[in-house]
């Protein structure tokens, strides 16, 4: 039995279909990585399992019970992260861990020794007696997970939780998601880097436009391309002539360009780089470099929908 089975959920807002008939499974002990771009419908399909929004069609079930129609079933079990802290600015951060560990029920030793356990996981026990507004942007994030440990949650979501912070505690962040899926956690992780759901996740749904598009292991992703590599050339100048030319060049499968990049899925590398090259010639487009990579589930994503997996 899977431990979560979301099945065919749909959530509109309005004019804007945010999820648009979703399914996947997470089994338990796994971290599933939910990759996609802004606006995707990540943030909207974590919500609806976190009980915070309710879908308006399909239904979604944690060990085999619906939680649309009883949401307590997750409840307890569940540590949800979102993107938005949820702290308050004016305590230290040993009192908010206190403030939410009692409205867990948690008290005295039991309570104390549960914050010691989670600062310790998210490393910030030195600054745990200052106040909030004192720490910095990636500090706030992980005081944020760790409230959302007290209750020693059996699954674990996280909303992008290293967005817009330093790389020491992006690692940290990351190394935490690791040390908590080894004591048991379930974990889903929703990111736009696919650098760290590469890293982190034992299953990967690549989802665009609210819909599940991919899912599999990042090798099954990476094997619906596998004949192909990933070119990146870095130009001074990018022109509609040379992006024409490219996508009318032998092997070459899709063509995505940056203000100073050009990005290609490309089939016979070896046979498609003279005709690439040719492109640039009597054009105001100069090559600067040229680089040849094994597909990743950055050239798996520009595979499946013709656009560059970026912010
Ligand atoms: N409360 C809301 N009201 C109106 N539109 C919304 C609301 N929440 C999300 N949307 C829209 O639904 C779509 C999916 O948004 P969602 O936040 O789920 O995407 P996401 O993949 O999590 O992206 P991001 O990383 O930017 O949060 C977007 O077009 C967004 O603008």
């Amino acid at each position: 039995m899977a431990l979560l089975r979301v099945d065919n959920i749909s959530k509109r807002f309005k004019d804007i279909k945010a999820v648009d008939g979703i399914s996947f499974r997470v089994e338990e002990g796994e971290i599933l990585g939910l990759l996609g771009p802004n606006g995707a419908g990540k943030s909207t399909t974590i919500s609806m399992i976190s009980t915070l929004l309710v879908p308006d069609s399909g239904d979604i079930f944690y060990r085999d019970g619906s939680i649309v129609k009883t949401p307590k079933l997750i409840k307890k079990e569940l540590g949800y992260i979102p993107q938005e802290i949820a702290l308050y600015p004016t305590l230290s951060g040993m009192e908010n861990l206190q403030f939410w560990g009692r409205t867990y029920g948690l008290r005295g030793k039991e309570l104390k020794e549960k914050i010691k356990e989670v600062s310790d996981i998210i490393g910030i026990d030195k600054r745990l007696k200052d106040k909030v507004d004192k720490y910095s942007g990636g500090m706030k994030r992980r005081l944020n997970i760790g409230v959302a440990l007290l209750h020693n949650p059996k699954l674990v979501i996280m909303d992008e939780p290293t967005v817009g912070i330093d790389p020491q505690s992006r690692k940290h962040i990351l190394d935490t998601v690791i040390e908590l899926n080894k004591k048991g956690m379930t974990v889903i992780y929703t990111s736009h880097y696919m650098e760290e759901v590469e890293y982190l996740c034992n299953r990967i749904c690549v989802m665009d436009n609210g819909k599940v598009i991919a899912e599999g292991t990042k090798e099954q992703l990476v094997d619906m391309i596998n004949d192909k590599k990933q070119v990146t050339i870095k130009v001074d100048k990018v022109t509609e002539e040379v992006i024409s030319c490219l996508k009318n060049t032998a092997y070459v499968d899709k063509v995505e360009s940056e203000e100073d990049a050009i990005l290609l899925t490309v089939k016979k590398h070896n046979e498609a780089l003279k005709g690439i090259i040719d492109c640039f010639t009597n054009t105001p487009s100069n090559i600067l470099s040229i680089d040849v990579k094994e597909p990743n589930l950055e050239a798996v994503f520009l595979h499946l929908t013709g656009r560059a997996l970026r912010d």
